[in-house]
């Protein structure tokens, strides 16, 4: 594997009594969607402004194409979009100007490519910035980071406030930024936008990354609401004992638990045991599988 475009070693970032950063290490190789999940205030912003050159780390070391993201930084930007997560536009430019403007930093003029994305976008580049609705200048930060077409999209939060069309059209462009060999790396809080794009995700959580996960992986773990009614009376003891498997309730003839993928198979041989009459088993959204597995003191692996 050649230099990855990401490598952070050892970030730390204090802000007066607040250390938002505790030591981040994180590798993200081109052609990746990488995830960066974690829920507010864990230091995903913090994060993305170190590896933007927009803040300066503490200790350790901010890497984008195995450059310093500080020293930097200036020649990094041609290289990178980027989209804050609250998005600055100047107030009284439209969107044509802004694609000028960003784009003559990047001397390119006007990118032949904006149009077409203000088409797919579904966004009106004659108003200006401060008569767009907040979804509408999200729309207009997400064209400006990708009409350059850059090696590196950094994207912070990037599809709070689209509706679902504009979001599935997003996601096609990420596919599509991806196919030309580019890399990506997201932040969210919300598992169930990074599970549609990204293939691998890293978990933050009070400034620290507690686990790197390739997305089928993590699939593996999601959890399933097990739910088994018996014919008869049966004990509750064997099911809590099968490994993985967690909150065993037994109520009525009525087994109700939760189970990683990988614990289904044991528990079903266990349940065919004794006479069913009802089974029942779905699949928890992941975002209640990561709070099950990364949000306990017991962090990853804790299943
Ligand atoms: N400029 C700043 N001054 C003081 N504290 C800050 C500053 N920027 C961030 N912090 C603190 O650092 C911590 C991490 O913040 P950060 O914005 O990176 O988190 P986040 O994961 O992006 O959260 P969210 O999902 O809410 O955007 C928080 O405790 C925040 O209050």
């Amino acid at each position: 594997m050649g230099t990855p475009v990401i490598r952070c070693d050892g970030v730390t970032k204090r802000f007066g009594a607040t250390e938002a950063l505790r030591g981040v290490d994180l590798v993200v190789d081109e052609g990746e969607v990488f995830g960066y999940l974690g829920p507010n205030g864990a230091g995903k912003t913090t994060t993305l402004r170190i590896i933007m050159g927009l803040t300066r780390a503490g200790d350790g070391r901010a890497e984008l194409f195995g450059l310093d993201a500080w020293a930097h930084r200036d020649e990094l930007h041609r290289r990178v979009g980027y989209v804050s997560g609250d998005v600055a536009l100047y107030p009284r430019l439209s969107g044509r100007d802004h694609i000028d403007y960003v784009g003559h930093l990047h001397g390119v003029g006007r990118p032949p490519e904006a149009a077409a994305l203000a088409e797919r976008l579904d966004l009106d580049l004659d108003k200006q910035a401060r008569q767009l609705s907040r979804g509408n200048r999200q729309k207009l930060a997400l064209l400006l980071a990708l009409m350059t077409r850059p090696e590196l999209l950094v994207l912070d939060e990037p599809s709070s406030g689209l509706d679902p069309l504009v979001q599935r059209e997003f996601h096609v462009l990420l596919a599509e930024h991806v196919t030309r060999g580019g890399t990506v790396l997201l932040s969210s809080h919300v598992l169930s936008e990074v599970q549609r794009v990204a293939t691998r995700i890293g978990v933050l959580s009070a400034g620290r990354v507690v686990a790197v996960e390739q997305l089928d992986a993590l699939r593996a773990k999601s959890l399933h609401h097990v739910e088994a009614q018996f014919d008869g009376a049966v004990q509750a003891a064997p099911f809590a004992s099968v490994p993985g498997v967690r909150d065993v309730r037994m109520e009525d003839g009525v087994l109700r638990c939760d189970a990683p993928q990988t614990s289904l198979d044991p528990l079903l041989k266990l349940i065919a045991r004794h006479p069913v009459v009802d089974l029942n088993c779905t699949e928890a959204e992941l975002e209640e599988t990561f709070l099950a597995y990364y949000s306990t003191p017991g962090g990853p692996g804790a299943a």
